[in-house]
């Protein structure tokens, strides 16, 4: 087995955040001098921001939160693919790919080139993708980009339906580096009890 390649995003004051959304803010907030002997760091941030996955409570008040997740789910074998500068991503997109029994599904689509600003436009997911990746297995599916809705979605019709098919959903992914391949996959959400969704840090190995 080779090394681990990291593909979340650097979390820093820079990082670009969703239109309107918490700025992400780091800062020693009891340092050396003030409490003698450490530095005590004070994070503020959407749970939104760069490398993230959503809790079904993020789009439905009576969803599951991060803490009723299962941890599983994000650890394990995924299937990469890179399907090059999709208009949207739909079953057209996908269907010549061989994705049976594809439990973690990670899409590159280069679509978000430049990770210090925040994209104008993104290709979505189709809804009706949704049901044929639960067919074949899918559970999970990652992609290097914000959101699986149109930015400008007020219904989020792709989150619904992906929950509703049972599909959980990691955003975020820095995957420009990626070949398209089998892997292992570890991107563990934090235990946020309340939460709506959660950073983590994704990696993933060649299964070689
Ligand atoms: N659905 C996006 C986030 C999102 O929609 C959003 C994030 C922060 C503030 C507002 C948001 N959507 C507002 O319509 C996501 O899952 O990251
Ligand atoms: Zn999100
Ligand atoms: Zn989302």
């Amino acid at each position: 087995m080779g090394n681990w390649t990291d593909i979340s995003q650097v979390l820093n004051d820079k990082i670009p955040v969703w239109p309107g959304d918490t700025p992400f803010h780091y800062e020693v907030s009891w340092g050396m001098e003030e409490s003698g002997s450490v530095n005590v760091g004070q994070v503020t941030m959407s749970t939104h921001t760069g490398t993230h996955i959503d809790a079904p409570f993020h789009f439905e008040n009576d969803g599951k939160k991060v803490i009723d997740l299962d941890f599983n789910l994000y650890i394990g074998p995924a299937k990469v693919i890179h399907l090059q500068n999709p208009a949207s991503i739909g079953v057209k997109e996908v269907e010549s790919l061989d994705l049976q029994g594809v439990k973690r599904l990670l899409i590159r689509t280069d679509a978000w080139q430049d990770k210090t600003v925040f994209p104008e436009s993104i290709p979505h997911i189709e809804p009706e993708l949704a049901a044929y990746l639960a067919e074949q297995g899918v559970q999970l599916l990652g992609l290097d980009l914000p959101s699986v809705d149109p930015l400008d979605s007020k219904e989020l019709s792709a989150h619904h339906e992906l929950n509703n098919q049972g599909i959980h959903i990691l955003e975020g992914l820095v995957l420009d580096k990626i070949e398209p391949g089998e892997y292992e996959l570890a991107a563990l959400p934090l235990p946020l009890e309340q939460a709506d969704g959660s950073p983590v840090r994704a990696v993933i190995r060649e299964i070689k």
